[in-house]
């Protein structure tokens, strides 16, 4: 294992997002912003507001946002959408590590993987060449199982997206405190934290750092709120506003 790089790259990725904003920056394939030129210079703007640190998915994106910026990067590839998604495979972890990653995010909730790897191989395997791993989870027990498998981050992101449900507004801030509270290796807050309040709360309940994705990267999204609003507004009875 090669100790020194592992260990030299957890103090720094960790002492630079400590109480700090992690932004995420995707666009799937058939959004307008996909592609790595806009993401990456969707992570510069990130960058220049203030994030520190980026999370970003596709090796392309990773290495076009790896070229031009030193602040840790956490970076995933989701293939499909059913199952375990997030950088479901070996090969995928690799991909992500090598266009320069500090951390690859994976599936932590335990679903199968499609190669019939386990965590523990990808964190084995990565922490071979001193790159981290953050276990993305829905749930305590799966936070759990993670740390012991090795997983040297674990975040909250995929609560609300494992079953049939429709994912609820808010984000899971109750999930957050609990692994907060039950583990000892960092806890990343991610998942529908849409105002700076819910990203303060978070830290006070134990996160180390926060991922902000769709309310800072997601125009559209923004959009159709604001969109949203303006329907949902009641009709006027005031007649002077009729006659402007
Ligand atoms: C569930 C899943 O696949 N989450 C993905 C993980 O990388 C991304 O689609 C999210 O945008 C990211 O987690 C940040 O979350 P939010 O955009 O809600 O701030």
């Amino acid at each position: 294992m090669n100790r020194p790089a592992l260990d030299e790259r957890r103090l720094r990725v960790l002492d630079a997002l400590r109480g700090r904003l992690v932004v995420s920056c995707q666009a799937r394939d058939g959004e307008p912003l996909h592609g790595p030129l806009h993401m990456r210079a969707m992570a510069l703007s990130a960058l220049a507001g203030g994030a520190s640190g980026l999370r970003l998915e596709g090796p392309d994106d990773v290495a076009a946002v790896r070229a031009v910026t030193t602040v840790p990067v956490i970076g995933l590839w989701k293939i499909g959408s059913e199952g375990a998604y997030i950088t479901p495979t070996m090969e995928s972890v690799r991909a992500v590590a090598s266009a320069g990653a500090d951390v690859v995010a994976v599936d932590g909730t335990g679903r199968a993987r499609p190669d019939g790897s386990t965590l523990a191989d990808v964190v084995r395997e990565m922490h071979q060449i001193g790159v981290l791993v953050m276990a993305d989870v829905a749930s305590v027990d799966q936070g759990v199982a993670a740390q012991e498998a090795g997983a040297d981050l674990v975040g909250s992101t995929l609560s609300g997206y494992v079953g049939d449900d429709a994912p609820p507004v808010g984000p899971d801030l109750p999930l957050v405190g609990a692994l907060a509270s039950a583990l000892s290796v960092p806890v990343v807050a991610e998942g529908r934290i849409s105002t700076p309040e819910h990203a303060r709360e978070a830290l006070a309940l134990g996160a180390t750092t926060v991922v902000v994705g769709g309310a800072i990267t997601r125009p559209a999204a923004i959009t159709e709120r604001f969109v949203a609003a303006l329907d949902a507004r009641p009709a006027t009875t005031d007649t002077s506003e009729v006659a402007r």
